[in-house]
């Protein structure tokens, strides 16, 4: 199945408006499905590192739900996809009130970004990856510095959705202050068994498998996973819905984290992406998985 899907990598191109992704190899593809415990299995090469960029919008907002609750977060951003690209401005203007309409989005995961608690970026960043730790059980978990300083280097867009949310009072702050923190989360890097891992987290109610630690709470996994279904595929989440059926989130690093109500994590990357910013190979692999295994949550 990987090898039918690898075959895809040729009709996709390697993310550059980030000049240290486009220097991935364009031909990977790697997949690990955990399933708790020692349950994991894999294919491809398992150990290559990679950044989570969008999938990490998923565990921020974990991280601010947890510090704020629901009616503070859905204050400033929505709950609805957006059809657009996930980096369009278009919907902060034409919206009324000017907030972005989900955290799936560059402007909702700024905004969400924005309310970490720390007194300095280094203690939000701490905590964004204390909680990776505690997912995924790998304390060795950090962001590449090279990859988010690219980034930072390049962001004009972001820093564009920056100022205009703060005009509005959606954001508060340095804007460079909030780039700097929204870079090196986006910059965290993992392999695909800790990408699976992350996702089994959220399929699982939750709890770490082998900790039986409650790392999430129960109500907040629920909206991680309805914001994965109706927005993690960025403006292909609703075919992608119909075609596979699993709770999902990609980041433009070619990677895909995917989470089976009470199943399965899975981790995937592959750099090739399509026009919409998902991994070309990686989709069409999940799926065949899904088709093959009857996955789809619908
Ligand atoms: N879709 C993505 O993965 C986007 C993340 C990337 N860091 C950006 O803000 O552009």
């Amino acid at each position: 199945m990987l090898i039918e899907a690898s075959k895809f990598t040729i009709d996709g191109v390697v993310a550059d408006y980030i000049p240290a992704l486009g220097e991935a190899n364009r031909d990977t593809l790697s997949i690990a499905i955990y399933r708790g415990k020692e349950d994991c299995i894999g294919a491809g090469c398992l150990e290559e590192k990679f950044t989570l960029q969008s999938i990490s919008k998923v565990i921020t907002l974990a991280l601010a739900l947890m510090d704020h609750g629901e009616e503070y977060v859905f204050s400033k951003v929505g709950m609805e996809p957006t059809g657009d690209p996930f980096n369009s401005i278009a919907k902060l203007e034409s919206h009324i009130p000017s907030k972005p309409l989900n955290p799936m989005i560059n402007a909702g995961a700024l905004a969400v970004s924005n309310m970490i608690v720390g007194n300095s970026n280094e203690e939000k960043l701490g905590r964004i990856l204390s909680l990776v730790h505690e997912m995924t059980g790998n304390p060795t978990i950090s962001f590449c510095p090279r990859v988010a300083q690219s980034e930072l280097e390049t962001a004009f867009l972001n820093r564009s959705l920056c100022y205009f949310m703060k005009q509005h009072g959606v954001v508060e702050g340095d804007v460079e202050t909030l780039l700097d923190l929204y870079t090196k989360q986006c910059a965290i890097e993992v392999n695909c068994h800790d990408l699976a891992k992350l996702g089994y987290v959220i399929a699982n109610d939750g709890i770490n498998p082998v900790t039986n630690q409650q790392v999430i709470p129960l109500h907040i996994t629920r909206i991680l996973k309805t914001f994965m279904v109706t927005c993690g595929m960025y403006n292909s989440s609703g075919e992608f819905a119909i075609r596979v059926g699993i709770p999902a989130k990609s980041g433009v690093s070619g990677a895909i984290m995917g989470s089976i109500p009470h199943g399965m994590g899975i981790g995937i990357y592959g750099p090739a992406l399509d026009d919409r910013g998902n991994s070309v190979a990686g989709m069409k692999l999940l799926e065949s998985l899904s088709s093959r295994f009857n996955l789809s949550i619908f």
